[in-house]
């Protein structure tokens, strides 16, 4: 067998390994991130399990042995027989008590609880993890890919936690990532020095790297947007999608893929190219997606692989939240494509 065909089956880089020589390079690294990185993809194993346990209305999901079942993959029954939750907050449930249990945070946001959690004194580390356990929810039912978003900040230094650590712009971030639960389950992190994609093997239960280095193409041949929502928009967004569908520069047009769950129109995007748009319109003037776990980690990954993120007004990732729950529109994906966006909204900003 060809030397380094088996190097690359038999020398496993998981993304443990992956993190801890990363680590490495910063001599005064005590080995924290690497330990709260451990416990998000604890979190990420059990939630690709119970997504792929859980019951749904068709019968092909494997372990469907409840009871009760209520034919419905958003009400798995949880582990143990325990008593039906739906599947987003039993996710909530196990992130954090694996972030409290890491010993290595301070402060949680989670798109699932109203309040931020204040992690208890005996418990607290020195990060702030913002995340949205379970996005794109609405989607369970019908099988589609959903994932988890999260990104990492410092506590800036030693004082009790607050909400100001968290309302920190996009780009003082550490680390942004996600997990997506698919066909099969990928885990996406940057700690910035670019993109790197993991794979669970479910044999070894561990996340392996296989998408080294992710670079996001320069210019793509895909927009994706929910197009009912088009009579709502402004000028701007209307102009770049006319754009997109009759080219007037002699150029092909883009197809439009559109799946409804970000994190799979983020991570195609990603892979493939082209630009994701979730613009404000007259119905929702801030867009809908959340600054903190939605906008923030997926422009934080896009700029890491070579593209742009915008909001219409400014660059994502200067963005500054008010509210943890704050949301914006966002414009992410190949650089060339989201220049033409921001070239729209500057010429519409110079007509006013
Ligand atoms: O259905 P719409 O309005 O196109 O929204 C789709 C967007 O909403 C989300 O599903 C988030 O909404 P939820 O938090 O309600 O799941 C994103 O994953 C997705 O990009």
């Amino acid at each position: 067998m060809d030397h380094a065909a088996d190097a690359h089956r038999t020398d496993l880089m998981t993304i443990t390994r992956y993190v801890l020589n990363e680590q490495s390079r910063h001599p005064e690294s005590r080995g924290d991130f690497t330990i709260l990185l451990n416990h998000i993809v604890l979190g990420c194993k059990f939630v690709c399990s119970a997504v792929n346990k859980a019951c749904g209305s068709s019968k092909t999901h494997r372990s469907c042995r409840g009871d009760k079942c209520s034919g419905k993959l958003s009400t798995c029954v949880s582990i143990k027989g325990e008593e039906q939750k739906k599947l987003d907050v039993l996710s909530n449930e196990v992130f954090i008590k694996a972030l409290v249990s890491s010993g290595r945070t301070c402060i949680l946001v989670s798109e699932e609880d109203e309040e931020a959690t204040i992690v208890e004194p005996s418990r607290r580390g020195r990060y702030c993890v913002v995340f949205d356990p379970l996005d794109g929810s609405s989607n369970i039912d019908c099988g589609v890919s959903i994932g988890t978003i999260f990104g990492i900040y410092m506590m800036k230094d030693d004082h009790e936690p607050n909400l100001d650590d968290v309302l920190q712009p996009g780009k003082n971030m550490l680390a942004a990532g996600y997990c997506m639960y698919g066909s099969s389950c990928t885990l996406v992190l940057s700690t910035g020095a670019g993109v790197n994609g993991f794979t669970l093997d479910p044999s070894l239960g561990e996340f392996i790297l296989t998408h080294p280095d992710i670079k996001i193409p320069k210019k793509g041949k895909i927009y994706s947007v929910n197009e009912g929502n088009a009579k709502n928009w402004d000028g701007p967004t209307a102009k770049y999608v006319e754009k997109c569908k009759y080219p007037k520069d002699g150029s092909s047009a883009k197809s439009l893929r559109y799946i409804g769950s970000m994190v799979a129109d983020v991570h195609r995007t990603l892979l493939y190219g082209g630009i994701f748009l979730y613009p404000a319109d007259k119905k929702s003037p801030s867009g809908k997606l959340r600054v903190l776990y939605e906008v923030f980690p997926m422009s934080f990954l896009m700029e890491q692989a070579g593209g742009q993120a915008f909001t219409g007004k400014q660059r994502a990732l200067d963005l500054v939240p008010k509210k943890i729950h704050e949301r914006s529109p966002i414009f992410l994906g190949s650089y060339d494509d989201v220049e033409e966006i921001k070239a729209l909204y500057a010429a519409e900003e110079k007509k006013e």
